[in-house]
């Protein structure tokens, strides 16, 4: 579904230039349900600006669902926009307007008339849990409730990618588990390959990949054992496995070789305060030693 090459996005402003993203590579499969992870600035909301055509990379391929996005002219980005993704913000004020009823939110950005435009908005809340709940205005709405309409609306036009940027962000754990499950439902009911980012570690450790950004590179995937879905039919709920445990992390090698080493193992004594280390090559593994160790 995404295929990410070597992609480069430089924000200029008037007498600065910041390196969002800096050759960062990243494969999505189709109907996968995924997390993207990383510090705050690590460049997670560019590389979904520039998935959700929202903003231009600089440089490097991108491809979604077989369109090559930097070879897009206006006509056809908003074409993508409208046909291939949806949206979904962790603040709602973004989607909704909150003096109208779910169902009149929904009803609005629906692009079809009269009565069946009203029967696709009641069929999509249904979808999302919240055919009760039609005739409510969004202020009389729970913030979980709220994300739902904001996801019914993502989901109007069909899209075959659905982009989530903090979904989970401003809700509580147990509202934004039912939010996280509302999104494995579709992905499995409709097939929709879904991209979340998130800073919420328990989210992260609910789906069965993680890539995490830093500085706007890949730098690390963390791949479940056993699928969620799988784990869940096994385990209470309560008895969920540590992120460690569920989850083999992979840091990943780029084309040219570079590796990033995660953060944490570079604190070791030997390794702290030093640009270099000595690679081997021992019995099919490639060993660093810190610089002192070299004979
Ligand atoms: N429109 C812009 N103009 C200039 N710089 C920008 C712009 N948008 C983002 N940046 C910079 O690009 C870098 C990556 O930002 P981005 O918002 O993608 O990070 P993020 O990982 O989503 O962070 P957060 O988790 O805080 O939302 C940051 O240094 C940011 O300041």
């Amino acid at each position: 579904m995404i295929r990410c090459e070597e992609l480069v996005k430089i924000y200029k402003t008037a007498d600065l230039e910041v390196v969002a993203l800096q050759g960062l590579d990243m494969q999505v499969e189709d109907g996968e349900l995924m997390a993207i992870i990383g510090n705050s600035g690590s460049g997670k909301s560019t590389l979904l600006n520039m998935l959700g055509g929202l903003d231009k990379p600089s440089a490097g391929k991108l491809f979604v669902d077989g369109k090559d996005l930097l070879a897009f002219g206006e006509k056809e980005l908003v074409k993508y926009k409208r046909e291939t993704v949806g949206f979904v913000w962790q603040n709602n004020a973004r989607n909704l307007i909150p003096y109208l009823t779910a169902l009149e939110n929904v009803e609005l950005p629906v692009l079809l008339k009269g009565r069946r435009r009203r029967a696709r908005a009641i069929e999509l809340l249904e979808a999302v849990g919240l055919g009760h709940r039609l005739k409510n205005k969004l202020s009389e709405l729970s913030g979980g409730e709220q994300q739902r309409v904001a996801i019914a609306i993502a989901l109007a036009n069909e899209p075959k990618l659905l982009l989530a940027d903090e979904p989970t962000g401003s809700l509580d754990t147990k509202t934004s588990d039912q939010v996280l499950d509302l999104f494995r439902n579709l992905n499995q009911s409709l097939g929709i390959t879904v991209v979340i980012v998130t800073h919420d570690p328990l989210l992260a450790r609910k789906v069965d990949r993680v890539v995490q950004i830093r500085d706007g590179k890949t730098s690390a995937e963390m791949i479940r054992r056993e699928s969620y879905a799988d784990e869940l039919a096994r385990l209470d709920a309560e008895h969920l496995l540590t992120e460690q445990q569920s989850h083999i992390e992979y840091a990943v090698l780029d084309k040219a070789g570079r590796l990033q080493i995660p953060a944490g193992y570079l604190d070791a004594e030997g390794f702290k305060d030093s640009n270099k280390v000595r690679v081997e090559m021992e019995e099919g593994r490639i060993i660093l030693y810190p610089q002192q160790m070299t004979p």
